[in-house]
């Protein structure tokens, strides 16, 4: 019983740490998911590339799948892909949405994907690898495009299509989510509640931008890479917890973008937004 999955990175409109509502697109880079299920055993998890990755979410992702849909089946999952890990583009979320459908796969089960990304979520919860359970993150890997969601709900308000040229910005670092700290997030509410009104009213470059100010501040990143991108890009924010930053627009003018952001440490690449989120096999 093999199964498999791939799940697309996102990037953040709004962060949910302020006020549990939180709003993220897909990118186009990628991570794959495969699972090899056995008829019992344990379930043990590898990350590619990696001997000292934390596995328990993947793991987790799996059990709860076969605690649902299986027969106490054990098995493996591994996990390869482009996704930085704790870098801000949301590669828990990638794992935990491919896991969830490669175990679908392998136990040959339909099960609609918004919510397979909600198991994603309590798996994440499950294992501490989250503060607010981060839907808005699981929901956009898992739909494509961009969506707007109630992480104190687990609920969906908006879900878009958008096609965008993306310039992404990865400094050679790691920020946890799970160490973020939270306390100086929720002291930037009243600015978090405009992000959140500008993105419901469809004003997604502008409502990045007023979420990267804030969020650099709370989270004491620099407010450079905002202030040389914001009169090219649409919209550029820091992507969830950092240390990324991601830039919107057309490419003419992320260009002009990477130009100046070329004098950064770190890794520096273009994309697009991907609309149609994580797919089986
Ligand atoms: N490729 C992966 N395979 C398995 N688990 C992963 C992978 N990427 C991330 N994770 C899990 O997610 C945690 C990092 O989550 P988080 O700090 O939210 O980073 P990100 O912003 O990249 O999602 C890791 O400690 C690990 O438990
Ligand atoms: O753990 C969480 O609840 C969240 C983590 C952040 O993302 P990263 O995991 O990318 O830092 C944030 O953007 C998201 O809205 C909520």
């Amino acid at each position: 019983m093999n199964g498999r999955a791939t799940a697309p990175a996102a990037g953040t409109v709004l962060n949910a740490l302020a006020n549990e509502t939180g709003s993220a697109f897909a990118i186009d880079s990628e991570l794959t998911a495969t699972v090899e299920l056995t008829n019992d055993g344990p379930i043990t998890g590898e990350v590619a590339d990696t001997t000292d990755a934390d596995t328990r979410l993947i793991e987790r992702c799996v059990e709860l799948i076969v605690e649902r849909f299986g027969d106490d089946e054990g098995g493996t999952v591994r996990t390869t892909g482009d996704i930085p890990m704790a870098a801000g583009l949301k590669s828990s979320s990638a794992a935990a949405n491919a896991t969830v459908l490669a175990t679908l796969d392998a136990l040959d089960v339909t099960y609609p994907r918004e919510d397979a990304a909600r198991i994603g979520v309590q798996a994440a919860r499950d294992v501490g690898v989250t503060v607010t359970g981060a839907f808005d993150d699981a929901s956009a890997s898992m739909l494509g495009g961009l969506t707007i969601t109630d992480n104190a709900r687990d609920e969906l308000l908006k879900h878009e299509a958008v096609e965008w040229d993306v310039l992404v910005w990865t400094p050679n670092k790691q920020a946890f989510s799970a160490d973020a700290d939270v306390a100086r997030c929720e002291q930037i509410g009243p600015m978090a509640d405009l992000v959140a009104d500008l993105a419901m009213a469809g004003e997604y470059g502008r409502a990045m931008t007023v979420n990267g100010l804030a969020f650099c501040a709370a989270l004491q990143f620099p407010t450079d890479p905002l202030v040389t991108a914001m009169s090219h890009a649409d919209g550029v924010s820091l992507s969830g917890t950092g240390p990324s930053f991601t830039a919107i627009g057309d490419r003419a003018a992320l260009e002009r973008v990477r130009e100046i952001w070329q004098t950064y440490e770190g890794n520096i690449w273009m994309t697009t937004t991907q609309t149609d989120g994580a797919q089986r096999g």
